[in-house]
């Protein structure tokens, strides 16, 4: 294969590792309303970063404002350590080292794919031209489908040409926006595993868009996960499925259930007995929620337990229990393809040894024990003077 100079390595060639791309305290707002707000983000060259979070929270402002599509209204971004966007400075897109590839291909109609692959090489003398067209179809394996029209393609064919074309101009970025979305079940998941297959073969930095939380967790070597126009949370996946930073990225990436929970002298309980021992908390005594994950969560019949099985869901592979507990709260419990609880069976609740569950106090997770009270006896914050002490400064 046809050795390609890579964003990565034009970004970092200039001495050390310059960021691919780098936004500080990065706003844009509409009247009232916010895009994002206070963005900070380093992607290092070669980053695949995908971008979650619920409709509304920012993602594709994020990708217009880097895009050079919006103006930001604060903060500045840089692409391969040149300043695009800042108070003073704003570089066309056009001019900007920057891939995009959208949901819908964006194709253009009357052009055949290798002209459409050589939309953005009108810099390029025309066999400097043909040869790249030919090693970006050849890189997507494409290159038997140079004359064809976009129409005369399969979805999956199409946005394979879109991310040629994306490829084509050797940007330091590309930016993806919900890429297979268009594309059918079946199809997806062949053509996210080429699309990303291929971005790590030529050590692309990418930032990709999506809704899906299997797909941010699988394909990217970061996952950011945004909401309310601010990133709640930028981590390996492991660490944002594992230990989530807020209520908010536990209950969105992934399934959550949250039970008030205590932690005494190192030990963890809850309303389902004792969790685990929590070291470094020997001296605390601090109210807590507990956020406990369906695969976590272990079930075992039993007649004297007041918690019931309240609905049982047939997902093929596995079998969600939902399972009701005497304050009348719910936990979910995974259990493998060919163990049923009937809907009413009395069951003991536990979780899976090996668990750390993350522990949150208020909506933030917390690692360490909160400090302790001014007379220095006790860190425990009661619940019922924290509902009133919230009720009276409302
Ligand atoms: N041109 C605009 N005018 C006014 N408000 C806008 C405009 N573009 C975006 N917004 C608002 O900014 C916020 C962020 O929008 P954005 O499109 O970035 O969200 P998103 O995360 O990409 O959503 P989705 O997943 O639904 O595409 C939303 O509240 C949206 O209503």
């Amino acid at each position: 294969m046809t050795v390609q100079t890579t964003s990565a390595q034009t970004a970092s060639g200039r001495g050390g590792t310059v960021p691919a791309l780098v936004l500080e305290g990065l706003s844009r707002h509409y009247g009232s309303s916010v895009g994002v707000s206070g963005l900070e983000l380093t992607v290092p060259p070669g980053e695949l970063v995908t971008l979650i979070g619920p409709s509304g929270c920012g993602k594709s402002t994020t990708l217009r404002l880097v895009a050079g599509l919006e103006r930001p209204d604060e903060g500045s971004i840089r692409i391969a350590g040149d300043v695009v966007a800042d108070r003073r400075r704003f570089q066309e897109p056009e001019r900007r080292r920057v891939g995009l590839v959208f949901q819908d291909h964006a194709l253009f109609p009357h052009l055949t794919v290798a002209k459409n692959v050589a939309f953005g090489l009108d810099r390029l003398p025309r066999a400097g031209r043909r040869a790249r067209v030919g090693e970006v179809l050849e890189l997507v394996r494409l290159g038997h489908l140079a004359h064809r029209y976009p129409h005369e393609l399969s979805g999956g064919e199409q946005q394979r040409v879109a991310l040629a074309r994306a490829l084509a101009p050797r940007p330091a970025v590309v930016l993806l926006d919900e890429p297979f979305s268009s594309l059918d079940e079946s199809l997806r998941a062949q053509v996210r595993r080429d699309t990303v297959a291929t971005l790590r073969e030529t050590g692309t930095t990418a930032v990709l868009v999506t809704h899906d939380q299997t797909e941010a967790l699988s394909v990217g070597h970061r996952v950011v996960v945004m909401h309310d126009g601010v990133i709640e949370q930028s981590d390996t996946p492991e660490r944002v499925f594992e230990q989530p930073a807020t209520r908010f990225v536990a209950s969105f990436m992934g399934d959550a259930d949250f039970l008030p929970a205590r932690v005494h002298r190192a030990l963890l309980t809850c309303e389902i007995g004792i969790v685990s021992t929590v070291p470094g908390w020997a001296d605390s005594d601090v109210d807590v929620d507990v956020v406990l994950r369906p695969h976590e969560v272990a079930l075992e019949p039993d007649p004297g337990s007041p918690a019931r099985v309240s609905a049982v869901e047939y997902h093929g592979a596995f079998v969600l229990h939902h399972v009701r507990l005497a304050s009348g709260r719910t936990l979910r419990s995974w259990q493998p393809h060919h163990v049923r609880h009937p809907v009413g069976t009395p069951v003991a609740v536990s979780v899976t040894p090996g668990t750390t569950p993350t522990l949150l106090v208020e909506d933030r997770a917390v690692t360490t024990p909160p400090p302790r009270s001014p007379d220095g006896t006790s860190n425990r914050r009661s619940r019922m003077s924290d509902e009133l002490g919230k009720t009276f400064l409302r």
